[in-house]
C-alpha cells in the first residue's frame, strides 16, 4: 500500500494519497491558477519549492510537451486535490513526489496565514511520517539556496532567432520560460541566451540593444554576477526584466527587496497601470518583491491587492522592467505588448515608458 505523508514546518504532518513516489523537501507555496498547470510545472522559477494547487483539479487537458517551459519540471514535489492519472503519470516519470486527496483549502489557509513554510513530502510503499519529517528536517530556507541559478541556468550561451533582422537581446538565464525567448523571436529579435554568471566581457562581446534578466527562483541578492552586469550596462544599454529580473535590476540600482509572506502565484492578479488609470489581468509567481526602488527607479504599475510595485521604470536611464510574466503563458494576454515596448526601447524608437495599449 503506498503511504504519503506531507510534514509541514512545526511538524504537523498531512496525510494524502500517493499519487507519485520519493521523498523531497522544499518550501511549501500555493498558486490559484485554474489553468496552465503545465507551465506552472516546467516553470523554473519554482525550483526548490513544493507547490500547491489551490484549484481542486488538476490535469483535466492533459499533459502536452509544447506548453512545456523548460525540459523538466521544477517543484521539488506536488501537493493538490485531484491529479488526473495523465499527471500522476508525468510526475512519476519525472521522479517528482506527489500527494493528492489533500484538503488544500487547509494547506492554503495554514500558508496565508503563516506564510510560505518548509515542508517533508514521503510517498512510496514502506514511508513513515518519520520519513517526511525527516526531510522537513533537512529542509533549508529559500535564500540559502546561495548558487541557485546553477540549478536552472543554461551552461553556455545559446542563440536564438540567427537569421531575425531586429534587435540584438542578450538575455541573462537565470531560470528563464522558453516563452520569453519565444516572445522576443516572434518579433523579430535575436537573442543570445546567458548562464546567470555571464561575464561582463562575454556579454559586451555580442553588442547587445538591450540587456535582458530573466525570472528564476529563488533570492534575487544571491544573483550578484546579474546584479553586476545591470550595474555595468545601465549607462549605455537599455535594461529590461521580468519577475526576478525586476528585484535584480533594483537591486542593482540602488533599490531594495524582501520577502513577501506567501507571495503572488496565479493568473489573475490585477496590476493598475499609474499613468494611464488602466488595470490588466496578470500571471505571476513570485515570493519576493521590490521594498523600494530607490532615486534611479519610478514605480509605475502597482498590484491591485497589496500595493506592490508591478512596473518600474528607469528615471534617468532606459529601464522596464515587470514583477508579473508579460510572456503570458498561459495567459491572460493582456500584457503581451511589454515586448513591443522592450524592442522599441532596445532600437531608441521609444521612450522607455511602457503603458498597456487602450482597447
Ligand atoms: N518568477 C520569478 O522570477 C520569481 C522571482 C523570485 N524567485 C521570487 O520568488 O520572487
Amino acid at each position: 500500500m503506498t503511504e504519503a505523508y506531507v510534514a509541514l514546518e512545526g511538524g504537523h504532518v498531512l496525510e494524502g494519497r500517493g499519487r507519485a513516489s520519493g521523498t523531497a523537501r522544499g518550501e511549501l507555496v500555493f498558486t490559484t491558477a485554474y489553468t496552465g498547470y503545465e507551465e506552472s510545472l516546467t516553470d523554473p522559477s519554482y525550483e526548490e519549492q513544493v507547490l500547491t494547487f489551490s484549484y481542486p483539479l488538476i490535469g483535466n487537458y492533459g499533459v502536452r510537451e509544447e506548453r512545456f517551459e523548460s525540459d523538466r519540471v521544477h517543484p521539488r514535489a506536488v501537493l493538490a486535490k485531484e491529479l488526473t492519472e495523465d499527471v500522476a503519470e508525468w510526475l512519476e516519470s519525472e521522479d517528482v513526489p506527489a500527494v493528492d486527496h489533500i484538503d488544500t483549502r487547509d494547506v492554503v489557509t495554514d500558508i496565508r496565514d503563516g506564510g510560505a513554510m518548509k515542508c517533508g513530502i514521503a510517498v512510496g510503499e514502506d514511508v513513515t511520517e518519520e520519513d517526511a519529517l525527516a526531510e522537513l528536517e533537512q529542509c533549508k530556507a529559500m535564500s540559502d539556496h546561495t548558487d541557485i541559478g546553477a540549478q536552472v541556468s543554461v551552461d553556455e550561451p545559446v542563440v536564438h532567432g540567427e537569421d531575425n533582422d531586429g534587435e540584438t537581446v542578450a538575455l541573462i538565464d537565470c531560470g528563464a520560460k522558453g516563452s520569453i525567448v519565444d516572445s522576443l523571436i516572434e518579433r523579430d529579435a535575436t537573442v543570445h541566451v546567458f548562464p546567470y554568471n555571464a561575464t561582463v566581457d562575454d556579454v559586451a562581446a555580442v553588442e547587445p540593444d538591450v540587456l535582458f534578466i530573466s525570472n528564476g527562483p529563488g533570492d534575487p541578492v544571491n544573483f550578484e554576477q546579474a546584479i553586476t552586469l545591470v550595474e555595468e550596462f545601465v549607462e549605455d544599454t537599455p535594461v529590461a526584466g521580468i519577475c526576478l529580473g525586476q528585484q535584480i535590476v533594483a537591486e542593482a540600482l540602488g533599490g531594495s527587496t524582501e520577502k513577501m509572506d506567501f507571495g503572488h502565484r496565479g493568473v489573475n492578479q490585477p496590476v493598475l497601470d499609474l499613468e494611464s488609470g488602466q488595470v490588466v489581468m496578470t500571471t505571476q509567481n513570485h515570493g519576493y518583491t521590490v521594498a523600494e526602488p530607490g532615486e534611479h527607479l519610478e514605480v509605475t504599475q502597482i498590484n491591485v491587492n497589496d500595493d506592490t510595485p508591478e512596473g518600474i521604470d528607469g528615471v534617468e536611464y532606459d529601464v522596464i522592467t515587470r514583477q508579473y510574466h508579460p510572456e503570458a503563458n498561459p495567459g491572460p494576454e493582456d500584457t503581451l505588448d511589454f515586448f513591443d515596448d522592450v524592442l522599441a526601447m532596445a532600437s531608441g524608437r521609444a521612450d522607455s515608458r511602457a503603458v498597456p495599449a487602450d482597447d
